[in-house]
């Protein structure tokens, strides 16, 4: 009998047989990869040609918002474009069944390439210091699933999580006094929320107040420093990954993104050090709810708490931040939802309402415009074969705020997170990868529930006592390599009790 009636007769093939049958699942057979339409190269200059205002395929864009837009009107469902900047070849799938199928297929093994500047600090630069332990943005197969095997039951359970709320709110209600006092003061905010974000993400990495939201915070405080250091890599990351530069390495930002990394590893390892002599200190005997995630992690890996810890200090600050401006912009301009919160916190309910405004607002506003994963074997996607080695990048943003995939899609409807099956409005109707704004599957955000937690107790402290109000022309989201809000901010903080 022939294979291909095999696979046919096989109603539910086990999953290795799917992987063997799947091509001759198909009637024809795959088109070659370099059939994909889209961007392709040309020697020495790649596809620079292609961003040339008003001549070049796609022009000068001013994010990844509008440049996907664009490729996906020229190009269609599935585009490839030829090495950029310096990068490998990468292909952008625009249906959701299309990039479930390579992501799912990539589950045993998630590559997520790294940020360039990052592995060459981590594995060159400073390899003695690091030596083999990268961390989870930067480690790749074996390396990265050990350290995430260690760390996934301190940052993921969501009981675990929860034991840190006492303190949050504490740092909550600190920080909210700060806005109040501010709030004649609009370009204040940024800085507010950042050192909230700050505090909070300390506190449960390494179970310590840094001391960000005291009144005349010097401008060497240590935790100004790390603030200024997450900043500038972010804005680094985006002139060295994205911007075209053939001797990097020599180049002078590309030095400064050394220096940043340098100083960030050196703050933070000074409060890590602090926190490990308390620890220490302290004895064994703590309760769970007393103890930080470095301290859970020492028991297990002193060199995967150090770093983990170093990843939530850099990683943990502006996502956070940037999140939780987002949803109070939304619900800022949404006075009926901001209400329905509000009565959803004085009636001591559970936050579901909160949460469906949280989802909403990161569905409009994600921190990054999609997302990626390198292929590690070949794919057939979309009639075409996608060899090993490409980079599948997700347009999440683009699909997020499309009519295809939602009704009234660029308005802000948390209910659609809450209605019923037979409500148009229904977000089951929509396929579930379009919105992915904490990533895919066992490589997903580790910060998840620490950030759904910071923010939730934040939002919650805030609107029971403040009507927040946006005074100002709509907020504008500028993409970096992650997105940032254009300020100032034009917020207005009102007591009501
Ligand atoms: C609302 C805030 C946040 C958002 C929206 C966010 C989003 C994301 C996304 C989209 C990814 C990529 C996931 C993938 O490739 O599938 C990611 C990875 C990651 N995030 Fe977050 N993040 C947030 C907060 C945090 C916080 C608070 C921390 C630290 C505690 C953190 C640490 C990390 C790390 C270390 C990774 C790499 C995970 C891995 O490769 O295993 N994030 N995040």
């Amino acid at each position: 009998m022939r294979v291909d009636t095999i696979a046919r007769m096989c109603i539910r093939p086990h999953p290795k047989c799917k992987t063997v049958f799947s091509r001759y699942l198909s009637t024809e057979s795959p088109k070659p990869f370099e059939s994909v339409p889209g961007l392709k190269a040309l020697p020495i200059i790649g596809v620079l040609h292609h961003f040339i205002p008003i001549f070049g395929t796609v022009g000068f864009q001013k994010n990844f918002f509008n440049m996907f837009d664009i490729l996906n009107k020229k190009f269609g469902p599935i585009v490839k474009i030829d090495g950029i900047f310096g990068r490998g070849t990468m292909v952008v799938l625009f249906e959701p069944g299309d990039y479930e199928k390579v992501y799912r297929a990539e589950e045993t093994n998630p590559l997520r390439p790294g940020v360039q500047a990052l592995d060459y600090y981590r594995e060159v630069l400073r390899k003695e210091r690091y030596d083999g332990v990268y961390g989870l943005t930067s480690a790749q197969g074996e390396k990265w699933r050990d350290f995430r095997t260690k760390v996934n039951p301190a940052l993921l359970k969501p009981k675990l999580v929860k034991l840190y709320a006492p303190g949050l709110e504490q740092i909550a209600e600190d920080s909210i006094a700060r806005l109040l006092r501010f709030k004649d003061e609009p370009k204040e905010f940024s800085s507010e929320i950042t050192k909230w974000s700050l505090e909070s993400v300390a506190l449960v990495g390494l179970g310590n107040r840094l001391g960000c939201l005291q009144d005349n915070l010097p401008a060497d405080h240590p935790s100004q420093k790390l603030m200024y250091c997450s900043k500038t890599i972010a804005d680094l990351m985006f002139k060295l990954e994205f911007i075209p530069n053939w001797n990097k390495e020599k180049s002078a930002n590309f030095k400064k993104m050394m220096e940043m990394y340098d100083l960030q590893w050196d703050v933070s390892e000074m409060y890590i050090n602090q926190a490990k002599k308390q620890i220490r200190e302290r004895g064994h005997d703590v309760p769970d709810e007393d103890q930080s995630i470095l301290e859970k992690l020492l028991a297990i890996d002193e060199r995967v708490a150090v770093m983990m810890a170093n990843e939530m200090l850099l990683a943990g600050i502006d996502t956070v931040a940037f999140t939780v401006t987002g949803l109070l912009y939304h619900l800022a301009t949404n006075q009926e939802a901001q209400e329905k919160v509000r009565r959803e916190i004085r009636e001591q309910k559970s936050a579901r309402y909160l949460k469906a405004c949280l989802k909403e607002s990161m569905r409009l506003m994600p921190i990054l415009p999609g997302n990626l994963r390198q292929t590690s074997k070949e794919h057939v996607v979309g009639g075409y074969l996608i060899p090993k080695g490409v980079f599948a990048v997700t347009p999440n943003e683009n699909l997020s705020k499309s009519e295809k995939h939602y009704v009234q899609a660029k308005e802000f409807i948390p209910e659609r997170w809450l209605a019923e099956k037979s409500d148009p409005l229904y977000h089951g109707n929509t396929h579930p990868m379009v919105t992915l704004p904490f990533g895919f599957g066992v490589r997903s955000c580790i910060g998840r529930r620490i950030a759904e937690l910071e923010i939730e107790i934040f939002t919650k402290k805030l609107l029971n006592t403040v009507r927040v109000t946006w005074t100002g022309p709509p907020l504008q989201v500028i993409t970096k390599l992650m997105n940032e809000f254009r300020t100032p901010y034009h917020f207005k903080f009102e007591n009501i009790v």
